[in-house]
C-alpha cells in the first residue's frame, strides 16, 4: 500500500508535496482528502489520470475508531442507533450495494460489523463443528489489515457475511470515515486490533436478561420456539465463555445489565439494574458522575420531581476497581415513567460532555420507541455517545494543533 506524507498546510486547494516519488499529489478535495494524479512521462494536472484512490493527509488523518463487542441479541444495533444519531443524519446501507449488506454509512460515522470477517460460512461452521464465536471461524488478519487501511485513510474491499444465505458474498468497497466502529463478537479479542481502538465498549448482558430479549425477539418476532432459543444460547454459552466474555476486561466502558434488586426474586428482565463502568486515567475520556467525583453516593431521585411508580429507581455512583484497574461506576435500578422528567436527573450528572442543557434527555426522547428507553440502558448508551463525540473532537483537536505545534518548534 503506498504511502505519503503531505507537508503543506492543509487547506482547500493548497498545493502539497509527497514523499511517494511515483505519485503527483495535487490538492484537497472538499473532504480534505489529498487527490492524485498519476505521474510518469507525459503526466501532468491535465493529462495525468486521476487516482481513484484518496489519502488523508498524514496531518489529517482523521478516522477514529470505536470497538463495541456484545454477544449476539444483546442490544448493539439499538446502541448504533443511538451513536450515530449523536452526530446527526440517518445511517444506511451503502447505496446501490448487496441489499444484504450489514455495513451502515451516515455523514460522520460508518459502521462495520465484524461478522463479515467471518473465514467459514455457515456450511463451514456446521462441517468443520464450530461455532461463529469460535477464533477459527474468522480471519483477524484480514480484520487487522482492514481496520489498519482505514485508519490511515485507505479504503478497502471488505468482505460481506451474508446472515439471509449464510454465503460470504463479493466484497464491498469501503471508504475512510471520520468515525469507524467495528461492532461484533470480537473487536478487542485479537490484541493488533484491541490496539487499533480509541475506545472500545462492552455491552454484557446477565444470562437471565439475555434470554428474556430472546425470547422477546426470536420468539414473538421471529416465530423461533422457547426450546429452541433455549438450545441456540446454551449451544453458544461455552464459546462465549471462552472467546467474547473476557473481552470485557480490555473494554473503555462496559454497559452491565442486571435483573432489578427493587423486586427480590425478579427475573423477567423487564425491571433492569443497569451499571456503567467506566476506566479512569484515560486521555480522552473522563468518567461521569453524580453529585460529587469520588465519592459514593445512593440516590433516589423519585418525589416531587421525579414520578416513579411501583419499584421506583434507585441511582448509585462510587469507585471501585473492574478487573485491576481504577474505574467509576454509574447504576441506575429501576424504570422512568415520564421521560420528560429525565431532565431532572440529567441536571444532577456531571462530566456527560452535553453541547447544551438537556441535550441527553433530547435524545432519549427522540427516541423513545427505541428498547430500553425507559432504563439505564438507554441513558448510559445515550451518554457513552456523547462521550463519543466528545473523545472524537479531543482527538481531532490535538491532530490539528499538532503540525502547528512541530512548526513552532
Ligand atoms: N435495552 C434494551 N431493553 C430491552 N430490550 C432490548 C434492549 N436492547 C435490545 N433489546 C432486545 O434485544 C433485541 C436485539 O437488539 P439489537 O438488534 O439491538 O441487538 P444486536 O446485538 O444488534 O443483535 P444481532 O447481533 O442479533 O443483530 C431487540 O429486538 C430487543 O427485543
Ligand atoms: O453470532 C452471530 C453474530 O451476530 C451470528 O450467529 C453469526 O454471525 C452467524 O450468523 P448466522 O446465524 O446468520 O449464520
Amino acid at each position: 500500500m503506498a504511502v505519503c506524507t503531505v507537508y503543506t498546510t492543509p487547506s482547500l486547494h493548497s498545493p502539497c508535496s509527497v514523499s511517494n516519488p511515483t505519485k503527483t499529489c495535487f490538492g484537497f478535495n472538499q473532504r480534505q482528502q489529498v487527490i492524485f494524479y498519476t505521474s510518469g512521462r507525459g503526466s501532468s494536472r491535465r493529462g495525468g489520470k486521476k487516482y481513484s484512490e484518496t489519502f488523508y493527509c498524514s496531518a489529517e488523518a482523521k478516522t477514529v475508531v470505536i470497538g463495541l463487542a456484545a454477544d449476539s441479541g444483546c442490544g448493539k444495533s439499538t446502541f448504533m442507533r443511538r451513536l450515530t444519531s449523536v452526530f446527526g443524519g440517518a445511517a444506511e446501507p451503502p447505496k446501490g450495494g448487496n441489499p444484504d449488506s450489514n455495513t451502515l454509512i451516515s455523514d460522520t460515522t460508518t459502521v462495520i460489523c465484524l461478522d463479515d470477517f467471518h473465514s467459514l460460512d455457515r456450511t463451514g461452521r456446521k462441517e468443520k463443528g464450530v461455532t461463529a464465536l469460535d477464533p477459527r471461524a474468522n480471519n483477524f488478519d484480514l480484520m487487522y489489515e482492514q481496520v489498519k487501511a482505514l485508519k490511515e485513510g485507505v479504503a478497502v474491499e471488505k468482505p460481506i457475511y451474508n446472515h439471509v444465505t449464510g454465503l460470504l458474498d463479493p466484497p464491498e468497497l469501503i471508504q475512510p470515515p471520520r468515525i469507524l466502529v467495528i461492532e461484533g463478537l470480537h473487536p478487542m479479542y485479537d490484541p493488533r486490533v484491541r490496539d487499533l481502538l480509541d475506545f472500545s465498549i462492552y455491552l454484557d448482558i446477565s444470562n437471565e436478561v439475555k434470554f428474556a430479549w430472546k425470547i422477546q425477539r426470536d420468539m414473538a418476532e421471529r416465530g423461533h420456539s422457547l426450546e429452541s432459543i433455549k438450545a441456540s444460547i446454551e449451544a453458544r454459552k461455552p464459546d462465549f465463555d471462552a472467546y467474547i466474555d473476557p473481552q470485557k476486561q480490555y473494554a473503555d466502558a462496559v454497559i452491565e445489565v442486571l435483573p432489578t434488586q427493587l423486586i427480590p426474586g425478579d427475573n423477567e428482565g423487564t425491571v433492569l439494574r443497569v451499571r456503567l463502568i467506566m476506566k479512569e486515567g484515560l486521555k480522552y475520556f473522563s468518567p461521569v458522575y453524580l453529585f460529587d467525583e469520588g465519592s459514593t453516593i445512593s440516590w433516589i431521585p423519585c418525589g416531587r420531581k421525579l414520578t416513579c411508580s411501583y419499584p421506583g429507581i434507585k441511582f448509585f455512583y462510587g469507585p471501585d476497581t473492574y478487573f485491576s484497574h481504577e474505574v467509576s461506576i454509574l447504576e441506575m435500578d429501576g424504570q422512568f415513567d415520564r421521560l420528560d422528567e429525565l431532565i431532572y436527573v440529567e441536571s444532577h450528572l456531571s462530566n456527560i460532555s452535553t453541547k447544551f442543557y438537556g441535550e441527553v434527555t433530547q435524545q432519549m426522547l427522540k427516541h423513545a420507541d427505541f428498547p430500553g428507553s425507559n432504563n439505564g440502558t438507554g441513558l448510559f448508551q445515550t451518554i457513552i455517545g456523547l462521550k463519543i463525540r466528545d473523545l472524537y473532537e479531543q482527538i481531532l483537536a490535538q491532530k490539528a494543533a499538532a503540525p502547528a505545534e512541530a512548526a513552532k518548534v
